[in-house]
């Protein structure tokens, strides 16, 4: 089967890790530089359940509740990881704000997301617990993820889950596994 093409935008406010989660899932490597992003596009090969992706992810400057929704970012982008970082409550505000605009844009009541909460290594500064990100992420049926792009913990999880989010929308029920009747 030839690779599925696929283009996924990364948002979130300042901060949050949305670059290093970026460069650590196409690079493999964690910077511990600050660099705020304008945007960036960075392309990955991947297989998921034998199938090839051609992914393409726009790695998106940090909103604030009040930045205008780019509105590019509405348009032929197949899904979305929403990232927040446990450490800044702020940052769940604000993925809770662009949240709604992104459903406002597109004008769709669903749309494939994967909501990450970052930064799990700075655990003696956690302010969002598990369950808060969890309970937030079931409110817009979508996946939720605990990530830290410094310790690489659950990286690459992000984008298969949302390379699964996507067949889902579009009607591909992921394979169930073989059942047993007792
Ligand atoms: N401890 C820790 N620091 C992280 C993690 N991810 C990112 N950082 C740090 O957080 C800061 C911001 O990371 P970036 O990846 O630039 O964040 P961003 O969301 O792309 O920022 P903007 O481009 O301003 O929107 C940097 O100093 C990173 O090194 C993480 O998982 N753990």
């Amino acid at each position: 089967m030839p690779p599925k093409q696929r283009k996924i935008a990364i948002m979130g406010y300042r901060s949050v890790g949305k670059s290093s989660l970026s460069i650590q899932f196409v690079e493999g490597q964690f910077v511990d530089s600050y660099d705020p992003t304008i945007e960036n596009t960075f392309t990955k090969a991947t297989r998921v359940n034998s199938q090839d992706y051609d992914v393409k992810v726009v790695d998106t400057a940090g909103q604030d509740e009040y930045s205008i929704f780019p509105a590019q970012y509405s348009m032929d982008i197949h899904g979305y990881v929403l990232v927040y970082s446990i450490t800044s409550m702020k940052s769940f505000e604000v993925v809770q704000v662009i949240y709604d605009k992104l459903l406002d844009m597109t004008g769709k009541v669903h749309l494939p997301i994967v909501l990450v909460g970052n930064k799990t290594d700075l655990h003696m500064e956690r302010a969002i617990s598990n369950e808060e990100g969890r309970r937030l992420a079931s409110g817009w049926n979508a996946a939720f993820l605990e990530t830290s792009a410094k310790q690489n913990e659950s990286v690459g999880e992000i984008f298969h889950t949302l390379l699964l989010e996507i067949e889902k929308a579009n009607g591909n029920a992921p394979e169930k596994s073989s059942c047993v009747i007792s």
